[in-house]
This record gives structure tokens, sequence and C-alpha cells, in this order.
């Protein structure tokens, strides 16, 4: 029997939005424990003033990585969301997942309109503006992942968001930023030797979003001490869209099916579905879900 999660009516208004009326004529529902209450990023007082408890280990959370995010957190001195983002008394989001979906889509134009665009990994921008927009509001990635091109695919104010694995990846954003002796050890694919970013368009994504993906999106009926699966970062970024936007959109997920080695699973390259680590088939079971209950809305197909 499929997993069901049990939602609430929520008050996020979403009447009157140009993006929204079209396609949400119910209230939009909220998650259960939903909560605004968890900075989106990490922040040097956390672990600076108060050793901020946490329960778990990298990625769930930060137990025993604290001195390596206070070193790194000291260097960057921004923690937030820009103001312009932050003063939006309606956010608007839409998460553009890396799919074949969005070739030849035509979505671009479309896409640009949200107030904030999340993108995930190395997906690039330029050559696929028509399909996939140029507007970057965040991107998501990890050390393995952050192989984009900083000025063609990213916007001058791009938050650049790490998605934080294991220590290491603290450390490797903390080398490039204070231009420290490249020692990468520990990667599953070499991340960049040279990454040239503005440091204060760097932030690190709490990992209560991983543990609220992983725990109450993708298993939500398993005990909670059972081997948790890790979200895609494409999942992971719908729940902290779902955290801290009013309207939730999303584009280009969905995988092809298991044994289809015709169709590409990307936008941008031909490769097709092999091993994954990931649960694909329980990520679409959550995002279905989420589509149904009207919590979020898609712009491809699912
Ligand atoms: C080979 C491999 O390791 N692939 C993984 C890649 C890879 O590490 C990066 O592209 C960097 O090279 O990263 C992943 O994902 P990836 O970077 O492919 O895609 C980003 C997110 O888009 C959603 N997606 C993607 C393709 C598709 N057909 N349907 C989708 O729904 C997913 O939600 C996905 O998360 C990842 O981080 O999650 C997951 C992938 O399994
Ligand atoms: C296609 C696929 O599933 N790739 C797997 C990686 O995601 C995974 O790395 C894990 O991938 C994560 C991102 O999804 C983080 O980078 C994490 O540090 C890393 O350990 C490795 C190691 O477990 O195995 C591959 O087959």
């Amino acid at each position: 029997m499929e997993p069901t999660i049990q939602y609430h009516v929520c008050l996020c208004q979403t009447e009157n939005n140009p993006l929204s009326s079209s396609t949400l004529t119910l209230p939009p529902l909220c998650l259960p424990s939903y909560s605004r209450d968890h900075p989106v990023f990490l922040q040097l007082s956390d672990y600076f003033w108060v050793k901020n408890e946490t329960l778990y280990q990298l990625p769930y959370g930060t137990k025993g990585s604290e001195d390596s995010l206070m070193k790194f957190l000291a260097l960057t001195k921004r923690y937030n969301v820009r103001p312009e983002i932050e003063r939006l008394p309606c956010k608007r989001c839409v998460v553009v997942g890396n799919g074949f979906r969005l070739k030849h889509s035509s979505l671009g134009n479309v896409i640009d309109k949200y107030d904030i665009v999340i993108r995930l990994n190395n997906a690039p921008v330029h050559n696929y503006q028509e399909d996939v927009g140029k507007k970057t509001t965040m991107r998501f990635f990890y050390p393995e992942s952050a192989d984009f091109n900083q000025h063609l695919d990213n916007n001058p104010d791009s938050l650049m968001v790490l998605v934080p694995f294991k220590p290491m990846d603290i450390n490797w954003i903390r080398i490039i930023i204070n231009d420290e002796k490249r020692v990468f050890k520990g990667f599953w694919k070499m991340p960049p030797i040279f990454w040239e970013v503005n440091s204060e368009n760097v932030r690190i994504l709490n990992p209560y979003f991983m543990d609220f993906a992983a725990r109450k999106l993708l298993t939500p009926h398993q005990a909670w001490k059972s081997k948790r699966r890790i979200p895609t970062t494409g999942l992971l970024a719908i729940t902290f869209a779902l955290h801290f936007c009013d309207l939730v959109h999303i584009a280009g997920f969905g995988y092809p099916m298991l044994g289809n080695k015709q169709q590409p699973i990307h936008y941008y390259d031909r490769r097709t579905l092999m091993r994954t680590s990931h649960n694909i088939t329980l990520e679409a079971i959550a995002i279905k879900q989420l589509l149904q209950h009207r919590l979020i809305h898609n712009l491809t197909y699912f």
C-alpha cells in the first residue's frame, strides 16, 4: 500500500496571484509539523555563542561538525536571503528540476516570472534559456555537483546554497573561499579546484530540511531509527520551498520508467537511467501526493 501523509489546510493566501489564479482554485494545504521557525541557512551564532544541540550528524544534523562550520561561517558573515526577497509579502517560487521534460518546453519566460527560481546542481542555463529561463535566485549544490559555469549559468546575485552531506563538503567550501592549499579526499567525484564565487553569495542549507524530506516526505511510516534514504536534491529543494515560499511550483521533475534505456534523464545531456542510490519510486509517490494535495503545482507533466 502506498504510504500516505495527513495534511491540514493552512492559511497561506494565494488569491489575486497571477501565477496561481488559473491553477489553484482551492486553498493550499500545509505539511504536518510545518514551521517557519527554522533558519533556512546555517549561521555563526548557532555555533559561536551557544552550542546548537543537534541529534544527528550530517547530512541530517550538524553534530560533530560544529568546529568546521564555525570556521567557515566566520569567513562569510552572510546567513540570510537577500532583503528584497525576505520582504516579499508573497513569495512565489519555482523549483526547476533537471529532467528531460523541460526539453522543448518553451517554459523559459514562464519560469523567469517567479520571484524565486531555484536551480539544482550543475544544471546549465546558457544555451537552454528558451526552455529553462535565465533567472537563478538560488542554486542548491554539493561539491561533486559544483561544476557549473558561475557566469553563464548563474546571475551575479544568485545565492549558492551548499547542501552539506559530509564534513569534507564544509572543508571544501572553506578551502575554496579562503584560497587554502587544495587537499581534496573522500569525494565520489572530483569537485572543482578553482571556483570563482563571491563569498557573500554562499550559504549552507540548514540540515533540518534534509531530515524533514527524508523522514516526513520520503518514508513517513518508518521508525525514526531505521536507515533513512537520502532524498534527491530536487525533493530537498521542494521541501525547502514548502517551508520558505507561499506558492511552490515545480518543473522538470520525473524520471524515465525504470528500464527505459532510450529516454535521457536530463534536459542537457544524453545520459539514461542507471543504478541510483536514491529511491525514485518513493520520491515519485511523495511528489504525487504533494501535487494531489495541492501543496505544489507542476508546470510540466508528472
Ligand atoms: C550520476 C549521478 O550521481 N547522478 C545524480 C546527480 C549528480 O550527482 C549531479 O547531477 C552531479 O553530477 O544528482 C542528483 O540529481 P540531478 O542533478 O541529476 O537532478 C537534479 C534534480 O532534478 C530532479 N530530476 C532530475 C532528472 C529527472 N529525470 N527527474 C527529476 O525529477 C531530481 O529531484 C534531482 O534531484 C541529485 O543530486 O539529486 C541525483 C542523481 O542520481
Ligand atoms: C547516481 C547515484 O546514485 N550516485 C551515487 C552518489 O549520489 C553517492 O554519493 C553521495 O551523493 C550525495 C549527493 O547525492 C553526496 O554527494 C554525498 O556526499 C555522496 O556520498 C555515491 C556514494 O554513496 O554513490 C553514487 O553511486
